[in-house]
């Protein structure tokens, strides 16, 4: 299929409203996929995610012997062993993140070589620490520029129960070993080091997630978790909707005063950038600082709403969006700065929105830079809601998430005028 190169975004004059569905969670959606691939028998998991990165996912657990079928839109029916196999190439695993991590550490219970890769902008997104961590299990594991491909040769066994991890660049590091831990061969201890983690929440997320497959798993301190190795039984699950998707639709609600049904209610969510809704809520009063580390992927769609805010607004606590799909902090002064020079500006880790509620109905052509990222393509359509002239390059990469997020705004009333 050719991929659009462009989308110029009408902005709609009128408030959206009606009713429009986030997609299913991408972080729980990979979590159940893995679990279940990692169990003995069938799951069914309903609600989830068919994206890029789920696909990535299912593609790879299919490759290690896990039967998978989709019987329909958002679900997946998972038939494992209790064992996944060596794959007999490479998994490919494109710019996932979590497939990425979480396949990396489980790759450590399958008896034989896996080599994990991905495209060239997971080539860049730091594993190091994973790595380092997983060998003082006595795992062999390598890589050599401290990004993917990692090669790792599992056995299923571990030679000592203490992991010492720093989750200071990715949360996924510490998920990826706790979802591995549950299928080796002793009880273990895991232990966060050094600076704060980003997005606890995430932790629980997998630990629910854990538990609902028949892991394990105990908080004995603030920072250590104990797993017990019971492995996983299969299940059946449902994926709750995804927050960090619901923010692009919580955002456009606010910034044309209409009134959008999500279906679901922004105090029901487990996921942590459900945190983001009391702050878009605030608009436009939003607070003059943002930490944004324990909801960073919502950090996108609040730094776009902040350029419609009464008074500036300065993001904190948000330095590993540097190390996401691409350099978040980068993109957005970026892209602020392409829609009127001054709007946006970068100190240090920090990100600063200057704000200018006149932006309103302005004509301001301008050519946003989605840097193959699903969330900057999809937080500066939020600007073209408000702004005559935003064009979105590079549209289609929403396909890692939210494949549906131009029809759902489209469902809402947004037209778009393509420019190949
Ligand atoms: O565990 C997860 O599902 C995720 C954790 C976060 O990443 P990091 O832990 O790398 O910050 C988040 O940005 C990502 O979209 C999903
Ligand atoms: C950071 C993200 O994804 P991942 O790390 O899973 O690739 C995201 O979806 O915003």
């Amino acid at each position: 299929m050719t991929r659009t190169a462009k989308l110029t975004i009408i902005p709609p004059g009128r408030p959206l409203s009606g009713r429009a569905m986030p997609p299913g969670s991408k972080s729980i959606t990979n979590r159940a996929l893995l679990l279940a691939g990692l169990a003995k028998g069938t799951s069914r998991l309903t609600g989830a995610l068919k994206s890029d990165d789920t696909r990535y996912m299912a593609e790879a657990l299919r490759a290690m012997g896990v039967a998978i079928d989709e019987p329909d839109d958002t679900s997946f029916v998972v038939t494992g062993t209790g064992r996944l196999l060596p794959p007999k190439t490479p998994l490919f695993l494109g710019n996932a993140g979590t497939a990425t991590r979480f396949l990396t550490a489980a790759a450590a219970l399958v008896d034989g070589i896996v080599i994990v890769d991905g495209d060239e902008h997971m080539r860049k997104r730091p594993i190091g620490p994973l790595v380092e961590a997983m060998r003082t299990l006595g795992i062999d594991v390598t890589a050599e520029t401290g990004c993917p491909p990692v090669t790792v040769k599992g056995t299923g066994r571990f030679q000592a129960d203490r992991i010492r991890i720093d989750g200071g660049l990715s949360s996924q590091y510490v998920s990826a070993l706790l979802m591995m831990a549950a299928g080796g061969d002793r009880p273990v201890d895991i232990e966060l080091v050094g600076e704060d983690i980003g997005a606890l929440g995430y932790i629980d997320l997998t630990t629910a997630a854990m538990k609902a497959f028949g892991a394990k798993v105990e908080k004995t301190s603030p920072v250590t978790w104990r797993v017990e190795p019971t492995g996983y039984r299969a299940a059946d699950f449902v994926v709750e909707p995804d927050a960090s998707a619901a923010t692009y639709l919580w955002a456009a609600e606010v910034l044309t005063g209409g009134v959008i049904d999500l279906g679901v209610p922004s105090d029901t969510f487990s996921q942590p950038d459900a945190r983001a809704y009391d702050i878009i809520a605030k608009f436009p009063h939003l607070p003059a600082e943002i930490d944004g580390s324990q909801m960073q992927d919502a950090v996108p769609t609040l730094a776009v709403l902040a350029a419609f805010n009464e008074t500036p607004v300065r993001f904190v606590g948000i330095a590993n969006l540097r190390v996401k799909e691409c350099d978040r902090i980068r993109a957005l002064s970026t892209g602020l700065n392409r829609i009127v020079s001054g709007l946006a500006r970068e100190e240090g880790d920090d990100l600063i929105v200057q704000s200018d509620p006149a932006l309103v109905g302005k004509h301001l052509p301008a050519e946003i830079d989605s840097f193959a990222d699903h969330r900057i393509a999809m937080s500066f359509a939020l600007a073209g809601l408000k702004i005559d002239g935003i064009t979105i390059l590079d549209p289609d990469c929403v396909g890692k998430t939210f494949p549906a997020y131009w029809r759902t705004l489209a469902a809402l009333g947004v037209t778009y005028q393509d420019k190949d």
